[in-house]
């Protein structure tokens, strides 16, 4: 209730696994366990407070045939009064799954669960939420149990809001580490529902070692382009792995289909310290992946549990999730060294793969359909299935430490903003009051920014120094000042701020407007200024010129710089500010400037001062909205932005992927 997004979540009642009698097969990674440490976690962190805490129910017969037959249904119906002997019999028809007298009661309520998610969101009771639920669901088909799944959770999510809400596009994310082949199967010829997942792969030898789960495997039919595979060849994989495949593939590809709800398969395996993926992202990776898709459909997500079996990187990444979803300031992500080349080639393949069918895609360099090193197993016979389970028996993973997520601490204020007088603060701002002490910035100004300035300006600029001051304090998370020269106060405000000791600058510049030199060269501003001047020429490391043939006004050409420039650019910069300025005439419409402020608020845990010019008196209302954490409006489904503008882009990045690695999105030809 105390936050402007509830995000709810639900507790089911663990079924006791069969530890009972020990000969029955329980599962030894798939324990309740999960849930108790990752609902612990939760009140520890004190969010379960801050959420409001949905009641359960077991679904009906008529939601889980939405995606499973009958006769599925009706053999799992009868486990609850089968023997053990039964049972075991019962669970080697299927793959990895383990069945329980009581594992049908449980697997109804997490459907359930689910469905009250979808049911509050989609009814705006909430603004979001995750649904912690076992046994999980992505792995199970429409006739069979799989990966400890019996039925698919987020398929009928997803079928159940198209039925009862008539929702036209969803986007069902899977961050779980493997692949979710039973949602791919149920919308693979579907292009209302767009699947994306990535999981460990290793050319086939990792399970469940199905051809279908790699990058070339992209829908039938109308579903053609909607699904997306990104397979993992190597373990190990870190945070800048999943920020590039987000960034060149998800965003880019999400914008444009516009999805009017998102669900999260929201398996947290793909951490440090899980056994089953053997990957090294760090629990803080979920807080920035949850939010790169608040933005979309205006917010509505439901993030349902899938896998995790390392019970401390589960508990952290659910709470880092849920701090998300809740509005909290995102943790800075430190040492991003880029992708490493196994996931340029996946990143290669996907594109190349799927640009017949996305225009983000069309433009893209030529994408050489070189063969990756696939040694595909032939489709797998008995033998080549030794061989895999071979492969996996022999690693022995050693133990992984990694550091304790950041806390998020939201300031008491979220936006203060400097406005002239005649100008009304936006509801739930805090304006700096002008009675502010002018003082210790007063005379710096006169004398080293404002020689000849009118006190007026002399004021303004004193007062967003003291925005400024509030950011570094953490008292204010963002801040919004409307100058009468927007350009004069960008050069002050980055001198100012270069000035500090560990301080960096990540200007965005949107619109026509020269920045000064001497700003560039202090190494400490990385400056992206997206306008429709030619000045590509000026580009340097840390300047970076996006021309767009038809100004601003293109949106296409303005999202693909966002998604394949700006946020690579801002990750590998980790900011201590960010300095968003609108230029007079930039002609960036608001949704546009909407999603941008939005997304921005990825870097330096939020801290964004957003300068406009005083003719921009219209944007407060709009860019405050966004600054207070509410979601961006939609930009609408995109059409393919011009040919010379993406290619601008691409000569951009390829300039300055040398210096700004986390811009690859291809494999290097050498060797
Ligand atoms: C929800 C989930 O995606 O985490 N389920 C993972 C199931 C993993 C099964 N492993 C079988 C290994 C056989 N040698
Ligand atoms: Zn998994």
């Amino acid at each position: 209730q105390r936050q402007t997004s509830d995000a709810p979540f639900f507790m089911i009642p663990t079924a006791p696994e069969g530890g009972a009698n020990n000969n029955s097969p329980a599962c030894k990674i798939e324990v309740p366990e999960r849930l108790t440490v990752s609902h612990g976690a939760l009140v520890r962190n004190g969010l379960t407070d801050r959420c409001i805490c949905l009641p359960v129910r077991e679904a009906v017969d008529a939601e889980i045939l939405l995606v499973h037959s009958e006769e599925y249904l009706e053999a799992v119906k009868q486990t609850p009064h089968m023997t053990l002997e039964d049972l075991k019999e019962f669970t080697l028809q299927y793959g990895d799954v383990y069945f329980h007298p009581n594992i049908y009661h449980c697997a109804k309520l997490a459907v359930g669960s689910a469905l009250q998610l979808v049911d509050s969101v989609l009814m705006g009771k909430v603004k979001n939420g995750m649904a912690l639920v076992r046994p999980p669901g992505h792995h199970s088909m429409r006739s069979a149990a799989n990966g400890f799944c019996v039925f698919n959770n987020v398929a009928i999510a997803a079928q159940y809001a198209k039925q009862k809400y008539g929702v036209k596009r969803i986007l069902i994310v899977d961050w779980d580490i493997h692949h979710g082949q039973g949602v791919q199967y149920c919308f693979e010829d579907d292009p209302s529902v767009l699947y994306f997942s990535w999981h460990r792969y290793e050319h086939q030898k990792f399970w469940p070692n199905l051809k279908d789960s790699d990058y070339d495997i992209v829908g039938k039919g109308e579903g053609a382009g909607f699904n997306i595979n990104v397979p993992w060849n190597k373990v190990g994989m870190e945070n800048s792995d999943y920020l590039s495949v987000f960034c060149h593939v998800l965003l880019p590809i999400a914008y444009e289909f516009c999805p009017d709800l998102v669900l999260v398969c929201a398996g947290f395996d793909s951490a440090i310290g899980d056994l089953e993926g053997e990957m090294c992202a760090t629990p803080d990776i979920f807080a920035h992946l949850t939010y790169l898709l608040m933005n979309l459909a205006e917010g509505k997500l439901c993030a349902v549990l899938e896998g995790g079996y390392n019970l401390t990187s589960l508990a952290q990444s659910v709470c880092q999730t849920v701090q998300t979803l809740l509005g909290d300031p995102l943790p800075p992500l430190t040492n991003l060294t880029g992708p490493c080349r196994s996931t340029l080639e996946s990143l290669q393949c996907v594109r190349a793969a799927h640009r017949q069918h996305w225009s983000c895609l069309r433009h893209a360099v030529d994408l050489p359909t070189f063969e990756i090193s696939t040694i595909r197993i032939k489709s797998s016979g008995e033998e080549n299935k030794d061989e895999a389970e071979v492969w996996e028996e022999q690693k022995s993973p050693e133990e992984k430490i990694w550091p304790e997520p950041p806390k998020r601490v939201s300031p008491r204020v979220c936006s203060a903003v400097v406005l002239p007088d005649g100008v009304v603060c936006p509801d739930a701002c805090e304006r700096l009051s002008s009675s502010e002490d002018l003082g210790p910035h007063l005379l710096t100004l006169k004398k080293d920014f404002l020689k000849d300035a009118d006190d007026s300006a002399v004021t303004a600029l004193s007062r967003v120094f003291s925005l400024i001051d509030k950011m570094k304090n953490n008292e204010i998370r963002n801040g919004l000042a409307l100058v009468g020269d927007a350009a004069m106060t960008m050069t002050c405000v980055v001198q100012h701020v270069a000035a500090e000791v560990d301080s960096r600058v990540f200007l965005v510049c949107v619109g026509n407007g020269n920045i000064p030199g001497h700003i560039i060269e202090d190494g400490k501003t990385l400056v992206v200024q997206i306008s429709g001047e030619d000045t590509e020429e000026q580009g340097s490391k840390y300047y970076v010129p996006v021309c767009l043939k038809k100004g601003c006004t293109d949106t296409s050409g303005f999202a693909q710089a966002m998604f394949s420039l700006l946020l690579p650019l801002g990750y590998q910069h980790n900011p201590s500010l960010v300095l968003l300025v609108r230029m007079p005439g930039s002609g960036v419409c608001d949704i546009m400037w909407q999603q941008l402020t939005a997304l921005l608020q990825s870097f330096a845990q939020g801290h964004t001062l957003v300068l406009l010019q005083e003719d921009d008196k219209a944007c407060v209302g709009p860019t405050a909205s966004i600054l207070l954490g509410n979601p961006a409006p939609p930009l609408g489904q995109l059409p393919a932005s011009l040919k010379e503008d993406a290619e601008a882009v691409e000569r951009l990045r390829s300039r300055l992927q040398a210096d700004w690695n986390l811009l690859l999105a291809t494999a290097p030809e050498n060797g």
